[in-house]
């Protein structure tokens, strides 16, 4: 082996060791930084799990104040609760206590009782317990109906002085009817609590008094009273009504003027209430129960007629509309015989009365025969539909019924006269007629075309020339079916129909203010700012008797119009007229 040694193998051999030096280094970096790696990964866990440790510590803290809080809390709400616990044992306490007297008081009564149930035993074993019983019921019933009769008789012995008083004062009678509730009244009024019938809220409260509970929204319920002479509630059949207006009647032939007036609003009943259901309403024809005052007082009339067969009498009829302020005859005939509405004219004449010049009056022996007439009538009398009543009456129908009492030979006398005025309004010629009366009798065949109705006459009726000298007591009776007031936004109506609407509010309101005036006594009544109120001067304003019939709906939708009604007819009672006067004179027919 060479002893010598190359350096560049020496230099190599260094460079293959510092080399082998510096793998063997960056193995070990290599570890150390896999280990520095590991270490990190270890300090993050440990920082990790160091900050949960501190979380637990404090969630255990909160925990700990949690813990005290409620503890603190449950102390104080139990020490409540035992107050309260208290508090209730007190009041059983004293439930109890209040129950032991009562069960006590109970116990005593219920003893006393069985002791009573044990002497009535005795009693009724003892024989005539039951008889007694018997006796002493049959003893308080008898009482019972002596009281009934003595407060009937007391309750008419009442009636017939107002009445006496209202006739010495000259009152106006009022009369009140509150219809019931019919189908067409649900549509008007929203239903109440789920009910479908609407609220009611006029009542006849007794036989003389009207409630109404006036209820405003917002503000609490307040009652009102109103008097009048009878009450009718909506089960009063068209005999009651009528049994209470009968009276009247006879005063006709005792020589005083009467008027029977339907007041009030549209859909209240006044036409149902003066003539009643048409007899093609009813199942049968011949029943009489649902006729209306007009039908029924005719035959009244008649009644009373024939139980005094010593006197004659006659009997007149005239059935007359106001409509649109327009006064026409409905019994007046065209040449051709056929009904027609004549226009007329209201006077007054120089003794202050108010009288229709050539008004038809038809001569009448049966109730039968006026009520054709009437019906005749009514199908000239203006109605249309309103969205509150189907069938509304636009006009104020004034039937009147003229009654003469005379001698025998009389009958001939007052068939001749009716038969002198029917020539008379046909136009014929007779010598004795007035040429005024002429004139109006041609102007009425060629009536101007600016008015829908013939002309009427200015003048009074000539009197027929025959010379029979007769003084009959000529009484009147006015039966007066007013059109309904309304109120033009429930009513729904325009064109002819709002016309028609403001022509009747204005006669209703013009008939207030003669109430009114005549309430105050004043010096001018305006009997004359409406044909209504012109027409039915000498009955509101004169000496007739007068009653008038306020009919109202009983329901919620029209309160202000029932008010308003009832407030009419309370003015109505206050005024004070002449006492009514007998007719002793009548008119000359020379
Ligand atoms: N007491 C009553 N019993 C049964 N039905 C009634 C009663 N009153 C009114 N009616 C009915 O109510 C409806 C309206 O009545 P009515 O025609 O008499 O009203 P009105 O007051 O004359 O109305 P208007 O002024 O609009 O003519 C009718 O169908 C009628 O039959």
């Amino acid at each position: 082996m060479p002893l010598f040694i190359n350096r560049d193998q020496i230099f190599a051999h260094q460079v293959h060791l510092l080399e082998h030096k510096l793998r063997s280094k960056e193995e070990r970096i290599l570890e150390l930084e896999t280990e520095n790696a590991l270490l990190h990964l270890r300090l993050a866990e440990c920082m990790g799990k160091l900050r949960r440790d501190q979380e637990v510590e404090i969630l255990a803290k909160r925990r700990c104040q949690l813990q005290t809080n409620v503890q603190k809390r449950t102390r104080s709400a139990l020490a409540e609760l035992l107050s309260e616990v208290q508090a209730l044992k007190q009041d059983l306490r004293d439930v109890f206590a209040l129950y032991v007297s009562f069960a006590t008081d109970l116990e005593n009564q219920s003893k006393q009782l069985l002791e009573q149930v044990a002497s009535t035993a005795v009693q009724v074993f003892q024989g005539d317990g039951i008889q007694n019983l018997k006796d002493q019921m049959s003893a308080l019933e008898r009482s019972l109906q002596e009281e009934k009769e003595r407060c009937r008789i007391e309750r008419t012995r009442r009636r017939v002085l107002h009445n006496t008083l209202v006739e010495l004062r000259g009152n106006i009678r009022v009369h009140c009817r509150v219809r019931p509730i019919l189908p067409f009244d649900c549509s008007h009024s929203p239903s109440r609590n789920g009910s479908s019938s609407p609220e009611v809220v006029v009542q006849a409260f007794s036989d003389d008094c009207v409630l109404v509970n006036c209820t405003k929204p917002g503000s609490p319920v307040t009652n009102k009273m109103f008097e009048f002479e009878r009450v009718h509630g909506p089960e009063d059949s068209q005999d009651a009504v009528f049994e209470e207006v009968k009276p009247l009647l006879t005063s006709l032939l005792d020589g005083y003027n009467v008027c029977i007036m339907a007041y009030g609003q549209t859909g209240s009943g006044k036409t149902y209430t003066m003539i009643g259901s048409q007899p093609e309403d009813s199942a049968d024809p011949k029943d009489n129960s649902q006729q209306g005052i007009i039908p029924k007082a005719t035959n009244e009339l008649f009644n009373l007629i024939s139980e005094k067969p010593a006197e004659s009498h006659t009997v007149e009829v005239s059935v007359v509309e106001v409509y649109n302020n327009e006064l026409l005859d409905l019994l007046a005939k065209d040449e051709e015989g056929a009904s027609v509405g004549v226009k007329r004219e209201v006077i007054t004449t120089s003794t202050g009365t108010s009288e229709v010049p050539c008004l038809t009056h038809e001569l009448v022996e049966s109730c039968a025969e006026v009520m054709q007439l009437i019906s005749a009538a009514l199908r000239l009398r203006a109605h249309s539909p309103t969205l509150v009543h189907r069938d509304s009456s636009r006009s104020h129908l004034i039937v009147t019924l003229t009654v003469s009492s005379k001698s025998a030979n009389a009958l001939a006398l007052a068939r001749r006269l009716q038969n002198v005025r029917q020539d008379v309004q046909r136009g014929s010629k007779r010598e004795w007629w007035s040429p005024r009366c002429r004139r109006a009798a041609s102007s009425r065949s060629s009536s101007p075309a600016s008015s829908p109705y013939p002309s009427p006459c200015q003048s009074p009726c000539p009197s027929p020339r025959p010379s029979i000298s007769q003084t009959p007591i000529r009484t009147k009776l006015q039966l007066v079916d007013l059109a309904g007031s309304e109120c033009v936004g429930m009513s729904g109506v325009s064109g002819a129909a709002l016309w028609e609407s403001s022509c009747i509010n204005r006669s209703l309101s013009a008939l207030s203010d003669v109430l009114g005036a005549l309430a105050e006594q004043r010096p001018h009544v305006p009997y004359r700012n409406s044909k209504l109120t012109h027409l039915l001067q000498d009955s509101i304003g004169g000496d007739a008797k007068l009653l008038v019939m306020l009919c109202v709906s009983p329901t919620q939708y029209f309160l202000t119009e029932s008010l308003q009604s009832l407030g009419f007819g309370s003015r109505a009672r206050q005024i004070q007229r002449e006492p009514p006067r007998r007719k002793n004179t009548g008119i000359k027919i020379k």
